[in-house]
Formats: C-alpha cells, structure tokens, sequence
C-alpha cells in the first residue's frame, strides 16, 4: 500500500545535488583507445596491477589539473609496450585517458568555481572571524561534547533519540555559535548583493542560502565533520562509508517569505547528512522522511512503519543517511536557517560501483528478500504437506 503524504505524491524522487568540490569522476564514455591509435601503441589497454620494478619518470615539472603523483602513479599500468617509450608520448597518452574520465565540461565548470572561491576568498571580510577556526566549547554544547569524547554507541545514544531506524535527533549546538553563524551569513549576502556578485546557491533545489564553503568556512567545517560527525557515523553508518567520511558540501538553506517555502521530495548526494536548525522564529517547515532507497528503488512505494515527521527546533540535530528520501514541509510564517553537512565517503562510492549483492540498507532490498523468504517457506511447506499425504504433523 502506497502511504506517501500529499506533498510528496506530485514528483518522483529528486537527488538533489551540490555543486559540491568537483571530485565525483564520471564514467569514461569509452576505452582508452584514441591515445594508443595517436601514438601508434596497439597494446591500448592499462594494466590493472601496477608493474611494481618500473621506476616511472619525473613528472614534477607538469602543471594542470592533476598533481604530478598521478602520472607517476600511473605510469605504472601502462601497457607493457609503452612503458619504455619517450616521457612525452607516455605524457600525452595519460593525459587523454584522463581527460575522459574527466570531461572537458566538467573541469571549466570545476576550474571556474575554483575562481569564484577564490575571488570571493581575498575579498570578503568575516564578520565574526572565531567562527573560522574550530573552538569545540564555544560551538558545541557541554553534553554533546562529553558524548563524542567517550566515543562509544552508548555515549552517544546517551543524548540521542531515534525515532526511526536511521534517523537521529539531538542537541549539538550553542545558542551563541548559531547566531553568530547566522549573522556571518547575512554579512556575506549583503556583501554579495553590494559587489554585485553572481552567489552560488547550495544545490539543484534551493533558489536561497548560501554554501558556507565557498567563504572560508571549509576548513573549520572539515575539522567539525572529522572530529564530531565521523565518530558518530562510525557507529551508526558503517553501512554507507560512515568509517570513512572524507569529504563535505556544507551550506545553509533559508525558508519563509521572499525566501524557499518547501523542500521536494529527494534523496541527498551524500552519504550521511546533518542537518542543524539555526533558527530564527518560524512555524512550520516539518522534515518528513519516507524510508531509505537505493538507485533502484528510489521511487517505490512508503511503507506504514516508514513514514516520521520531525519538528525543527534551533539548535537540535538530525542525522540521516544521504538516501533517506524526505522533504521539507511549508515554512507557513517567520523565517527558518538550517546549516546542511552532507557527508560523503570516496571509498563507499568508489566501492558501490563494484558490488553486486543487494544493498542491506535499501528498505525496499529487505523487503524484497523478507518476501522472496517468506515465498521459500510456503512453498517447502507445500510440497512437504503433498508428500506427506496432507496429514498435518
Ligand atoms: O529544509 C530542511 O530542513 C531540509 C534541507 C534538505 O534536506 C537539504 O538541503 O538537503
Ligand atoms: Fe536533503
């Protein structure tokens, strides 16, 4: 039975994505032929174990996109028959199988963010410039603090509630640190708005809020991620690469009037998310969460025991796996600032794309398999009551 609320029936699940930090690499659109044929190397194909005697040459003089420890690197899988050839040729070759594992339209688009940071880096002034370094007392509340210093399930658990599976609620914030933080942000919008600036916004699906990234808070909000998330989803998300968080899209998305009102239904680009009200006075503006998916099953049906709202409260946290699909309710009145940590792991991601078996954090996979198990149990029991004449034992 399809149990989904009214706001997220119209649209089909979105993932909603960050212009993130460019390191997601797609797919090549085809072998590695194109070099091999320019350099008249018919042996095109990279090794997949690395040639442990060869001692690549010296590439530290190449500037681009990649750091010269790449082409050293590999260098190693080269095709035998080009491994001896001239630093050049193996140069070029490399260069071209990299290129289509990244796209030329991809570097511009990353090249050009790399600019804006930039630019935006050696012209704003912070308003509040301790909020740039990571101060664990000032930012973070006594309890919250003690838990992720005793680093156990149980610590945790201690200041947690856990309405449903995988989704975590608790108090993390100072009531100091948010309003500063929210202050920071209004700062840099009027700032933007003054120099005329083109603001980024955080994703595919927000027109309003910022990426608290882009202004010097990435460092700060790497060290918040490592030190104060990871330990966490360590423990509760070891399944999606929560033992190896490694990278973030932070930002703050802003709802009420004149601003976003609702959230589509969507799953995040992210592993593991937080999500931190920072306030101001608003009502409405629920989180609805409707069961985890996987690509498969991102669209299929809510069950009963899937479906939780949560009420936003400044200050308090949610933890949620990134393909927890949910949405956010209407802000009916006020204004409502939530600081967004998407966590992401490149090991988990690197990884999915070699497994095969079912994905056992997909409530939909489950349930397919509780079905498939229940259908097996039927059926023996069928074909043991035929054999034993129909007598009932
Ligand atoms: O508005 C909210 O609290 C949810 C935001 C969210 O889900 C997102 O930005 O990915
Ligand atoms: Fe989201």
């Amino acid at each position: 039975m399809a149990l989904d609320g009214p706001a997220e029936r119209r649209d089909e699940v979105q993932v909603a994505m960050g212009n993130g930090n460019g390191l997601a690499l797609a797919q090549p659109s085809r072998p590695a032929g194109r070099a091999a044929a320019a350099t008249g190397h018919t042996d095109r194909r990279l090794r997949p174990n690395p040639n442990a005697e060869h001692k690549p040459q010296d590439y530290s003089d190449v500037r681009g996109e990649y750091a010269p420890a790449v082409y050293s690197a590999l260098e190693r899988h080269l095709p035998p028959s080009l491994l001896d050839a001239d630093r050049d040729v193996k140069l070029q070759f490399m260069r071209d199988i990299l290129a289509r594992y990244w796209p030329q339209g991809e570097r511009n688009k990353v090249q050009r963010h790399k600019e804006y940071r930039q630019r935006i880096l050696h012209l704003y002034k912070p308003l509040h410039e301790e909020l740039y370094n990571m101060h664990p007392s000032a930012f973070f509340l006594p309890a919250f603090l003690e838990a992720v210093k005793r680093n156990s399930e149980e610590s945790f658990r201690s200041i947690m509630k856990e309405p449903i599976p995988g989704v975590y609620s608790f108090a993390m914030l100072q009531p100091t640190f948010c309003e500063m933080l929210l202050e920071e942000v209004e700062n840099f919008e009027k700032w933007v708005h003054a120099m005329k600036f083109k603001i980024m916004r955080p994703n595919t699906m927000n027109k309003y809020g910022a990426v608290l990234d882009d202004f010097g808070l990435e460092a700060m909000l790497n060290q918040f991620m490592e030190q104060f998330i990871a330990p966490i989803s360590r423990v509760f998300y070891p399944e999606v690469g929560g033992g190896t968080l490694d990278s973030h899209h932070a930002f703050v998305v802003e709802y009420g009037k004149d601003r976003d009102v609702e959230l589509g239904f969507h799953v995040d680009d992210s592993e593991v998310t937080l999500n931190v009200c920072l306030g101001k006075q608003f009502s409405g503006g629920e989180l609805y969460f409707r069961g985890i998916r996987c690509e498969n099953h991102v669209n299929s049906e809510t069950q009963h025991e899937e479906m939780y709202d949560y009420t936003h409260i400044p200050g308090q946290a949610v933890l949620h796996h990134g393909r927890h699909r949910h949405g956010a309710r209407a802000t009916s009145s006020g204004l409502r600032i939530n600081l967004l940590l998407w966590c992401r792991s490149s090991v988990f991601r690197e990884m999915k794309k070699y497994q095969k078996d079912f994905p056992s954090w997909c409530g939909e996979c489950q349930r397919g398999k509780r079905e498939r198990q229940s259908q097996c149990v039927k059926a023996t029991k069928m074909a043991f009551l035929r054999g034993s004449g129909g007598a009932m034992i």
